[in-house]
C-alpha cells in the first residue's frame, strides 16, 4: 500500500516533527500555569519571588516560537522529500507497466504531480494531527489538576465536539475526492487538445473545443464550494460551541474563587487552559489535510494497480533470430501461428485494422498476449532477463518520440551507448546524415529546437533502431512518411543488415523486396509466401489498392 509505504519512508522526520510539535505544545501547556503563578505572587505583593516565574513565562513563549520555526522548516523539507519519492515510486511503475495504464495520459500526469504534492502531506500531517490532540488533552489534564470541576464542563461538551469532527472527516473526504476527479478529467482533455492543436486549428472552433476541455468546470467549482461550504460549516460550529463552552468554565471558575476554592491566578490559569482544552482549530486544519492527502494517495494507488512487466533471467543462444508465434491472441488477434525464419526479412501486410500493429507489439514483447506464446530462438519472451530482451530487439515506429535530448542523443538512446562513429553510420544508413548536418548544431542540435518533418523523425527513429542493431529488427510502418527514393536507400540498408527484420508494410514495393510476407486477415494468417506469388491473387493486390503496381 502506497499510503504505508509513504509513512514508513518519512517515519525519521515524521517523528521529529511530532516531538518538535509535543514540545512546543508542552511550553504552550506550562505558559498558563506559570502566569497564574506570577500573577498571584505580585497580588500577594512578592515581586522578588514573582520575577524567575515571569522570567520563565518569557523563556517558555521564545522557545514555542522558536520550535514553530524549526518545525515549519523540517515540515516544508519533509513534504518536498516524500513528494520526490511519491513520484519516482509511481512513475518507476508507470514506466514498468508500458503500455497499460490503469487511467489516461492526461489523469497520468495531473495524478503525478498535484496529486503527488497532497498525498505528500500524509506523514507530516499524521504527525501534526496527533501533536494537535497533545494541546487539546494536555490542556483538559492541566485545567483537572487546576480545578476539575472546570475540566468536567469542558468534558461534557467533547461529545459534540466529537461529532462534529465525524461529519467534518465524512463531508471534506468525499468532496476532495470529487474535486480531483474532475481535475484529473480537465487535465486529461487539455493534454488530448494539446496534442491535437493543428487538428483544432485546422476545424476551425478553437472556442467550442475550450468550452469541451473546460466542460467540467462547473463540476470543479461545485466541489470545491463543498469543500468550503463543509470546512466554513464545521468551523462555524466549532466558533459557536468551543467560545462557549470557554465561558461556562469561566463561570464555574468564577464561582469557585468567590466560594474561596480557587485563587486569582487559579481562575487566570483555568481560563487559559479551557482555551487550550477547547483550541482544536489546529486539530480541524490537520484532519482536513490528511483527509485530502489520504485522497490524493488513493489516485495515486490506482495507478500502481496497472499489472507491471516481469522479466525472467535466461539469455538466448548465441545465434539465431528465429521468432515463433504460438496461438497467440491479443486484441484483434485471433490464434496467430507463425514462424519468422532467423535472418529473412519479413513483411506484414493486410488492410487496416487487421492486427499488423498488434503483431509488432507483440513480436518484441511491447505486450503481453493475451493467450499463447512468443518465443525468439525457442526461448519464451517473458522468460528473457529485461536487459537481453532490449539488446535482441530493436524497434522503429511510424511516429517516434525524439527522447535524449540532442539530435545525436535520440539516436544513441537505448540500453546501451553505441558511441559517436556508430550515431553516424546508423544516421547514415538511415538517410538522416545529411540532413542532420545542415542543423545550426549538427548532431548536438537540442530536439526542442530541431522542428522535423514526419520522414525526417522517421529517419531519426530508424537511425536509432540501427545504432542498436540485435537479432530481431521490428519496423512498424516506419518508412510509411519516406519518399519512395529514400524509402529504397533504406531498405536497401536493411536488407545488408544482419538478423532478422519484421517490417509492417503498407506499401507492394516494400513488400516485394521482402524474402517473405505475412498476410493477416481480420486477425488472422491468411497466407505466408513471397511477394510474386501472392500477387497472382485478386484480393492480396487489393490490399495495396489499384494505384499500386508493385504486383
Ligand atoms: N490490445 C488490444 N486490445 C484491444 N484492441 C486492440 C488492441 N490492440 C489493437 N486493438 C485494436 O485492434 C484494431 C487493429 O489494430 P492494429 O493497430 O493492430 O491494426 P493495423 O493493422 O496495424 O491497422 P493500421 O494499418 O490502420 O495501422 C484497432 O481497432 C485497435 O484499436
Amino acid at each position: 500500500m502506497l499510503l504505508r509505504e509513504t509513512v514508513r519512508q518519512s517515519a525519521g522526520p515524521g517523528t521529529l516533527i511530532l516531538l518538535l510539535s509535543c514540545a512546543s505544545a508542552g511550553a504552550g501547556l506550562a505558559l498558563p500555569a506559570a502566569l497564574g503563578r506570577s500573577l498571584d505572587l505580585v497580588l500577594a505583593g512578592r515581586q522578588s519571588e514573582a520575577g524567575p516565574w515571569i522570567t520563565l513565562c518569557v523563556v517558555l513563549t521564545v522557545l514555542a516560537v522558536l520550535i514553530g520555526a524549526y518545525e515549519s522548516a523540517v515540515t516544508a523539507t519533509a513534504t518536498a522529500r516524500s513528494a520526490a519519492w511519491i513520484r519516482r515510486r509511481v512513475l518507476g511503475h508507470v514506466l514498468d507497466a508500458g503500455t497499460q495504464q490503469a487511467c489516461s495520459e492526461g489523469e497520468l500526469v495531473a495524478r503525478l504531480t498535484g496529486n503527488a504534492v497532497q498525498a505528500a502531506t500524509v506523514p507530516v500531517s499524521i504527525a501534526g494531527t496527533l501533536a494537535a490532540v497533545v494541546t487539546p488533552v494536555g490542556g483538559l489534564v492541566a485545567l483537572a489538576l487546576t480545578d476539575w470541576w472546570t475540566a468536567l464542563v469542558v468534558l461534557a461538551g467533547m461529545p459534540l465536539f466529537a461529532l462534529l469532527l465525524k461529519v467534518f472527516v465524512r463531508g471534506s473526504g468525499a468532496s476532495s475526492a470529487g474535486y480531483l476527479h474532475t481535475q484529473g478529467e480537465i487535465a486529461g482533455r487539455l493534454l488530448e487538445a494539446v496534442r491535437g492543436a493543428r487538428t483544432i486549428a485546422a476545424a476551425g472552433h478553437p472556442e467550442r473545443d475550450a468550452e469541451r476541455i473546460l466542460a467540467p468546470l462547473p463540476e470543479l467549482s461545485g466541489q470545491g464550494h463543498r469543500m468550503w461550504e463543509v470546512l466554513g460549516r464545521s468551523t462555524a460550529q466549532a466558533a459557536i460551541l468551543l467560545p462557549l463552552l470557554q465561558l461556562a468554565v469561566l463561570a464555574v471558575a468564577g464561582l469557585r474563587v468567590a466560594h474561596g476554592d480557587l485563587s486569582v491566578g487559579g481562575l487566570l490559569a483555568a481560563w487559559r487552559y479551557a482555551a487550550l482544552a477547547t483550541g482544536t482549530g489546529a486539530l480541524v486544519g490537520m484532519v482536513n489535510t490528511l483527509t485530502r492527502g489520504r485522497t490524493a494517495t488513493a489516485r495515486l494507488q490506482d495507478v500502481l494497480t496497472a499489472p507491471s512487466v516481469t522479466y525472467g533471467s535466461s539469455e538466448l543462444p548465441s545465434a539465431g533470430g528465429e521468432l515463433t508465434l504460438r496461438g497467440v491472441v491479443h486484441g484483434p488477434l485471433r490464434g496467430i501461428d507463425l514462424t519468422v525464419p532467423g535472418g529473412a526479412v519479413v513483411a506484414v501486410v493486410g488492410r487496416s485494422g487487421s492486427g499488423k500493429s498488434a503483431l509488432a507489439a507483440v513480436a518484441g514483447r511491447l505486450a503481453d498476449p493475451e493467450s499463447g506464446t512468443v518465443a525468439l530462438d525457442g526461448v519464451p519472451l517473458p522468460s528473457l532477463a529485461r536487459a537481453e530482451l532490449r539488446r535482441a530487439v530493436g524497434y522503429a515506429f511510424a511516429r517516434p518520440v525524439l527522447l535524449g535530448g540532442t539530435v545525436g542523443g535520440t539516436i544513441a538512446y537505448g540500453a546501451e551507448d553505441p558511441g559517436e562513429a556508430a550515431v553516424r553510420a546508423a544516421a547514415r544508413a538511415a538517410c538522416a546524415d545529411d540532413f542532420i548536418r545542415t542543423m545550426p548544431e549538427g548532431y548536438a542540435t537540442p530536439c526542442a529546437s530541431a522542428p522535423l518533418s514526419g520522414g525526417e523523425a522517421q529517419r531519426l527513429g530508424l537511425a536509432r533502431a540501427f545504432a542498436h542493431p540485435g537479432r530481431l529488427l521490428i519496423l512498424d510502418d516506419a518508412t510509411s512518411s519516406l519518399d519512395s527514393a529514400t524509402e529504397l536507400k533504406v531498405s536497401q540498408a536493411l536488407l545488408h543488415g544482419s538478423g532478422t527484420h519484421l517490417i509492417i508494410a503498407l506499401r507492394a514495393s516494400t513488400a516485394a523486396r521482402a524474402d517473405l510476407v505475412v498476410w493477416l486477415e481480420e486477425g488472422r494468417v491468411r497466407a505466408v509466401a513471397p511477394h510474386q506469388r501472392l500477387c497472382r491473387l485478386a484480393a492480396y493486390r487489393a490490399v495495396f489498392g489499384e494505384a499500386d503496381a508493385s504486383c
